[in-house]
């Protein structure tokens, strides 16, 4: 008998970014920087006989393209990403995944170590 389960991988990249909509004095409206974590979910099935539910590189792969245009980059000047929280990343990032993960189930990004993002596609 198969179950289901909940996979994820996790990337990371490094970008600048500042909040431009924050009140006046805020600190971050100065540009400063992260090393973003983000981890993408998929769930589904597991084969019979794979014994998985997706390959991880086939979460690798997806993410590349992403990864290409977020890391080292003012994220900023991303389209898209112009007002960069953590909010708008994380559904920036669903948004793009989703086309070829049909069963994504959720995005997490992590600014710090302490601070992050959870968007399930609502
Ligand atoms: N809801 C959100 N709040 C904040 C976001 C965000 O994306 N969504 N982003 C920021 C800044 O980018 C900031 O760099 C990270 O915030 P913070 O957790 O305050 O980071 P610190 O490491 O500076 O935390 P301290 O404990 O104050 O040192 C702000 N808010
Ligand atoms: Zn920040």
């Amino acid at each position: 008998m198969t179950h289901t389960a909940e996979i994820y991988r996790e990337f990371t990249f490094e970008a600048a970014h500042r909040l431009p909509n924050v009140p006046e004095g805020h600190k971050c409206a100065r540009l400063h920087g992260h090393s973003y974590r983000v981890e993408v979910h998929v769930a589904g099935p597991v084969g019979e006989s794979t014994g998985w539910v997706q390959d991880f590189g086939d979460l690798k792969v997806a993410f590349k393209p992403l990864e290409d245009q977020l890391d080292h980059r003012y994220l900023n000047d991303v389209v898209g990403l112009e007002n960069p929280t953590s909010e708008v990343l994380a559904k920036w990032i669903w948004d793009r995944l989703s086309v070829d993960l049909s069963n994504l189930t959720e995005v997490r990004v992590r600014e710090t170590c302490t601070s992050g993002c959870i968007y399930r596609g609502e």
